[in-house]
């Protein structure tokens, strides 16, 4: 079954419609990026996706379950998180500080140690956290909102344009964390720009035109089908 699936997703603003009778479905375990061209509705489609947003008609499941008119906090107490891409963290507190912060009412305090000592080194932050969350390189903050995302062990995480403003390094970099947090169970669906990144981590790609799903497939599937370029070149209609 899958993790999450959408049937027949409709929303429009005013005349705009932004997400067409989307029928979309993410297996467990799967790695999963979103691409499109600019204004193809791919936030849209995430924020539907978290209840920022709410559908005029179709249906959002998780697990089986429908959540289409669920509240952002109950979809995210069954086990969906997001990072975002502007980072949420504190930047007036140090990098344990954060982590603490996220962690805190959800473990028990005897292993909280433990478990800030294991994300900063999942998150190469362990010289780093006494920093001032503030002071941190702009891959650095967005590794540690990951780790905040991730701090208890969401079962899908949602990420969107996880890489944007990293150096190539850092990018290659986010690529091995979200692929060991996959290896550990979790499925991911980035809404993502870099291709050499999609092609890093992604099992199965979508391609969002005018709010529709304008191809599937694995990357290799998607950079050879000319429609896809076409649209990227501005070539191709609805
Ligand atoms: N709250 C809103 N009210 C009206 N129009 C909106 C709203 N949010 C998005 N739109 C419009 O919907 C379309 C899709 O926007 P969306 O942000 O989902 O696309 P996107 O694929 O994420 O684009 P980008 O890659 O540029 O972030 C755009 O034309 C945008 O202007």
């Amino acid at each position: 079954m899958a993790i999450l699936e959408t049937r027949q997703l409709n929303k429009h603003f005013g005349g705009l419609h932004v997400t067409g009778n989307v029928d979309f479905a993410l297996q467990p375990g799967e790695m999963h990026c979103l691409i499109g061209p600019n204004g193809a509705g791919k936030s849209t489609f995430f924020k539907l996706i978290l209840g920022e947003h709410l559908p005029d008609s179709g249906e959002i499941l998780y697990d089986g379950e429908e959540i289409t008119r669920a509240k952002p906090f109950e979809r995210i107490r069954k086990g969906i998180s997001v990072k975002f891409q502007v980072p949420g963290i504190f930047k007036e507190l140090s990098v344990q500080q954060n982590l603490t912060i996220a962690l805190q009412h959800h473990v028990a305090p005897e292993i909280l140690q433990e478990e800030i000592d294991r994300l900063l080194e999942f998150l190469k932050l362990s010289q780093d956290r006494k920093q001032l969350a503030g002071n941190l390189s702009h891959g650095q903050k967005q590794w540690l909102e990951i780790g905040m995302a991730v701090a208890l062990k969401p079962r899908l995480l949602l990420l969107d344009e996880p890489t944007a403003g990293m150096t190539p390094d850092e990018t290659f970099a986010t690529g091995e964390m979200l692929q060991e947090l996959n290896r550990e169970g979790m499925t991911l669906l980035a809404v993502e720009h870099d291709m050499a990144f999609v092609r890093q981590i992604a099992h199965q790609v979508t391609v969002l035109h005018f709010g529709k799903i304008f191809a599937q497939g694995t990357i290799d599937e998607i950079t050879a089908d000319e429609r896809v370029a076409a649209i990227y070149l501005g070539e191709v209609d609805a």
